[in-house]
Formats: structure tokens, sequence, C-alpha cells
């Protein structure tokens, strides 16, 4: 054991400023402070009159030195992920969204506030992690959080050969408008049991899962002015013997020119509980007429699609950062999880806004079996910042490459190839939504 850790005090908001408790009466209120701070093309009245994916109780602002009366200043809110699932278990998380700081209050010290207050609140929610998207890539690494996963983006060009899968031909497809009343529970259904149980009882890490019906409804909200001038949401669905094995949601806009007539397939999500049903659905949508190119987007870094493709490279694919995660509670975490490979160390983590977390961890697990930490005084094997930790916790990232550049050092010698082993995970991690 270690002595107690100083406790935590959230940094203050600058004179003048408070936060206030948001309800439904100040929706409006939320939507037109969101409207400047991501100039997405809606009204006020337009963004208000769309589905509020927001849980009130997580949900707060910040109104400025002339009060309530001059609109908020800044406002963030959290999207409660119970059942986020980490690498072979899952863990209540929060989903960090909706930051936000009014144009004219920006660069006086708000964002730093409203984020403690965030990690304030997880910590009393008892959420170990704290998970998000980032708009701009500098802004969440100060706050402890670290690139969690990439996503692959992907230029399919129509017709692209897909290797053939045994049973493929035997489903049926269906191609339909996507909606929610009808599609609803099926991709839900669909979709947990993609990420639960990839390949032989391994999860997806950050798999995030539509929880709550407020995310259902944002995810299934279509409003024109984020459609870009693609059509509605449509959904293919592939079946076999009638159940569903996978779906996809996608979009078109035709493009006239001189070459003819083609345009780009925007896939939003595209989900299959096996090879087969995969190839039947990635065959359908390469084989859309007047395309140029399909655009699948948020897809896992292992995504079947890629072993799929018969040539790669013509798909230009590009990785993008996708979730960011802070561990707000070390110790949760770190034995929340499960490793890929024994593991029996100790890690130093620095943490400079959550001092629970500053010190010694003994972590240890048998591979892939429950794993347990504890605070220790003995000298550690590795050493990190609570932001590298963040961007290994998942399973993706690489201790070892993160000690090439400095930023993680190994007191022990081997431990960071037998960490780093027992750090990873086979199935690649992401999440497949933004929320
Ligand atoms: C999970 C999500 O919701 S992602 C969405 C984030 N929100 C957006 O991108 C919307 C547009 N931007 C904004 O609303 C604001 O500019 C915010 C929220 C990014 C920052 O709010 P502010 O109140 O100005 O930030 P604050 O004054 O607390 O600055 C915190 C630090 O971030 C830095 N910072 C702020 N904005 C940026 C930026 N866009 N790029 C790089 N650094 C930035 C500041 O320089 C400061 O650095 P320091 O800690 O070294 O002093």
């Amino acid at each position: 054991m270690r002595p107690a850790s100083p406790a935590f005090v959230p940094r203050p908001l600058p004179d003048g400023y408070r936060f206030v408790p948001l309800d439904d009466r100040r929706w409006r209120d939320v939507a037109d402070l969101d409207t400047w701070v991501f100039p997405l093309g809606a009204s006020t009245d337009e963004h208000a009159s769309e589905a509020n994916p927001l849980t009130w109780e997580r949900t707060v602002g910040i109104v400025g030195p002339g009060g309530v009366e001059d609109g908020l200043a800044a406002q963030h809110t959290s999207f409660p992920f119970a059942r986020f699932p980490v690498p072979g278990a899952r863990l209540a998380s929060a989903g960090l969204s909706w930051v936000g700081v009014h144009p004219q209050h920006r660069r006086r010290g708000l964002a730093s506030a409203m984020i403690d207050h965030h990690f304030a609140a997880c910590l009393a929610r008892n959420e170990a992690l704290s998970v998000l998207y980032a708009s701009e890539y500098p802004l969440y690494g100060r706050y402890g959080y670290g690139r969690g996963c990439d996503d692959v983006r992907l230029q399919i060009p129509r017709g692209a050969r897909l290797l053939d899968v045994p049973g493929a031909d035997r489903h049926t497809v269906r191609l339909e408008h996507a909606s929610q009343e009808r599609h609803g529970d099926m991709v839900a259904r669909l979709h947990a049991a993609a990420g639960d149980d990839v390949v032989a009882g391994l999860n997806r890490p950050g798999w995030a899962e539509r929880e709550t019906l407020p995310m259902q409804d944002l995810w299934w909200d279509d409003p024109e002015h984020l459609r870009g001038g693609f059509e509605t949401r449509r959904i293919v669905v592939v079946e076999l013997d009638g159940e569903p094995r996978g779906y996809a949601t996608f979009r078109r806009k035709i493009v006239w020119d001189a070459d003819g007539v083609q345009g780009p397939v925007q896939v939003g999500e595209a989900v299959a509980l096996d090879a087969a049903a995969a190839r039947a659905l990635w065959g359908v949508l390469l084989e859309l007429d007047l395309a140029g190119e399909v655009l699948p987007y948020l897809l896992p870094a292992d995504d079947v699609v890629l072993s799929l493709l018969a040539d790669r490279r013509a798909a230009r694919p590009r990785l993008v950062d996708n979730l960011w995660v802070r561990l707000v509670d070390v110790r949760t975490a770190l034995g929340g999880r499960r490793y890929a490979a024994d593991v029996d160390a100790v890690i130093g983590v620095h943490d400079r806004r959550l001092p629970h977390n500053e010190g010694a961890w003994h972590v240890r697990g048998a591979a892939f079996g429950p794993a347990t930490c504890e605070p220790t005084q003995a000298p550690p094997d590795l050493e990190l910042d609570v932001r590298e930790l963040g961007s290994v916790y998942l399973g993706a990232g690489s201790l070892a490459a993160l000690a090439t550049a400095g930023l993680v050092t190994e007191r022990t010698p081997g431990a960071l190839a037998r960490v780093g082993t027992a750090f990873g995970w086979p199935v690649a991690p992401g999440a497949s939504w933004f929320f």
C-alpha cells in the first residue's frame, strides 16, 4: 500500500462565470449555442426541432457575467455507456460530447473547467473511463486523453472485386428506406452481436452500443443539413433463411459530368455476423448502379472488407483517429479489462490532473482471464503518463512505439516487451458511430 493521494480539486471557472444545470426547458438555448459552436448550416429553429440526444442530468451549461438572459456561454454533456466494451469485459464509461464554448467566451479557461467538472461527475458516478471523438486533434491530450484507436476510411471503386466466400450466394437481400420503427430492433441486435463475439469469444473493445433511447434517436435522426446533398438514409439487409445476418446504411448522390453518370455512395455503418454475410453485403454495396466509388467510414482497422477486397490498395485506405480514452480511475480501469498475455507488472502512472491515479499500480492476471490492479510501493517496471495509458488501453497502440518516442520509460529490462504484449488485443478496437 502507499499513503492516500491528495483529493482532486476541479479547476474553478473564471470570475463572473457559473455552472448551471440544464433541463428540457433550455433545449432551445442549448441548440442555439450548438449552432455557434459547430457551424453546421442549420438555423436555431431547425436545430431545436431535431431529436434531442441529451441526458439532462449529465448536461451542464455555463452562464457568463451577463447572466441567464445572455444565453449560454458554454456547455457539455456525456452519454451514459453503462456497458462500454473494453478488452474482454465491459466498464461503466462516459462518452463526453457537445463540448462547446461560445466564440465570445473562448480562451479564458471555460473548457478546462468543464473537463474537470466532467471528471468529478465521472468519479461520483463510478465511471472509470471517459471516451470521446475529438473535433480537433490537439485538444484533449492536455486533459489526459490518449488516442485510443483509429478507424479506416476507404474509397472503393465501384465493382471492386471481392474474394469468394462459400455460402454468400445463399443470402437474400432487402434494399429499403432506413426506418427506426422498422429496422431499429434488428440494427441494435446485430450491432451488439457483432461486437460481442467477433471471433471465438473475443469482443471488439470500443464498440459502443447505443444504450439509451436518446442515443438511438440521435443515430436514426436524418436532418437535411447533415446530408450534404446526399439522399435520405437507405439500408441494405442481408438475410439467411429469413433471418437478418448483416446490414449497412448508405446514401447516394448522383453526379453528371463529361465522364457520364456516376456518384459517391456513403456507407454509414456496415455490420455482418460472419464472412458469408459480409461478402453478400459488400457485394451489393459495390454493385450499385450510377455509382463511382463507395465511401465507408468508421470501419475498425481490421474490418472484414479489408480482407475481402482483392485489391486493397485500390481502396486507398486512410487511418483516422477514432475514440480518445481517458482513464479517470486507473485502478478500476486496469483491473477491469483482460490482457492478451499473462501480466504481473508494476506500472508507474503520472497524472497531473487526477491525483488519485498518480503512483505505482500492480497489475496481475492470466492471459484472457480476470485481472486485478492494486496500489503498491514497489518500484515500477514501466513509467508513463496517463495519456499514454489511454492510448494503449483498448488494445491498439504500442507501448514499444511510445517508448521509441520517449513517452514510456522501461525500468525493468524486458518489461516493455512483456507488458506491451499483454496490453494488446487480437481484435482491433473501434466505435462505429459518432456521439
Ligand atoms: C468531445 C467533444 O465534444 S469535441 C468538440 C470540441 N468543441 C469544438 O471543437 C467546438 C469549437 N471550439 C470550442 O468550442 C472551444 O474553442 C473549445 C471547447 C475547443 C475550447 O474552449 P476554451 O474555453 O476556449 O478553452 P480553454 O480556454 O479552456 O483552453 C484550454 C486549452 O486548450 C487550448 N485550445 C483551445 N482551443 C484550441 C484549439 N482549437 N486548438 C488547439 N488548442 C486549443 C488553449 O490554448 C488552452 O491551452 P493551455 O491549456 O495550454 O492553456
